[in-house]
């Protein structure tokens, strides 16, 4: 049965037996544009102050086919692996292809990349800022689910403060560090020199020092 909150509609909870571990998958859609949203579970979210968490922007290239343009399937894995074994936490898997300009324009960044661009530059050429994501509807999703407090995993400081905008608060980091490779290691210069992508393990945010 479903369950209506105020921007979205939460679906049916069911098991999700996957290769990288056992979670159960809640289903969620924005009410304002029918824009259906995922979220895998693992445990009780409630037995601990701060659970594990992943908001992972949707990218069909890296997370279905495998594309090493990028470093998003690995990410992905790894988080799933992360919770599994820590046996409890979440991931949010959000509609948002593309740093949001969905999956047209990404293809178009691509193309520029393919023509000399780097990541950003391509973007700003097509009309987009860098990062065109928000995190609220991340946080109406966490929020539902009881989540206030939580310890992030992920490389980039825009997420952090994404959430915190919000009234999320994070109290850790967890790093998701995906070795490079040939075809993604420009981009993933880009993204440490240009976007402040943490892509050192050593490399810490003070969590509690950020401006809002
Ligand atoms: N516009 C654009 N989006 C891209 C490109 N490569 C990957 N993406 C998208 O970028 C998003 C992932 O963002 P990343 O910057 O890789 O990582 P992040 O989610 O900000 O940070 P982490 O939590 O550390 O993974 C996904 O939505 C991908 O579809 C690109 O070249 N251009
Ligand atoms: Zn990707």
């Amino acid at each position: 049965m479903s369950i209506t909150h105020t921007k979205m509609i939460q679906g049916e909870r069911v098991k999700l037996p996957t290769k990288y571990g056992h979670f159960e998958l809640i289903p969620f859609q924005e009410k304002i544009n029918g824009v259906e949203h995922i979220v895998l579970i693992k445990g009780d979210l409630t037995s601990v102050s701060a659970p594990l968490v992943r908001i992972h922007s949707s990218c069909a290239t890296g997370d279905i086919f495998g594309s090493l343009r990028c470093d998003c399937g690995a990410q992905l894995a790894q988080a799933m692996k992360t919770i599994e074994a820590e046996g409890c936490g979440v991931i949010v898997y959000l509609q948002q292809e593309g740093r949001g300009i969905g999956l047209m324009n990404k293809m178009e960044a691509y193309k520029l990349q393919e023509e000399g661009l780097d990541t950003i530059e391509a973007n700003i050429k097509l009309g987009f800022a860098a990062d065109e994501r928000d995190y609220g509807i991340a946080v109406e999703i966490l929020k539902a689910l009881g989540v206030n407090s939580l310890k992030l995993m992920t490389n980039n400081p825009d997420k952090i403060l994404g959430l915190e905008h919000y009234g999320i608060q994070v109290e850790d980091r967890v790093p998701v560090i995906i070795p490079s490779n040939i075809f993604n290691k420009q981009y993933l210069e880009t993204k440490e020199h240009d976007m402040g992508h943490l892509l050192r393990e050593d490399q810490s945010v003070n969590m509690c020092s950020h401006d809002h």
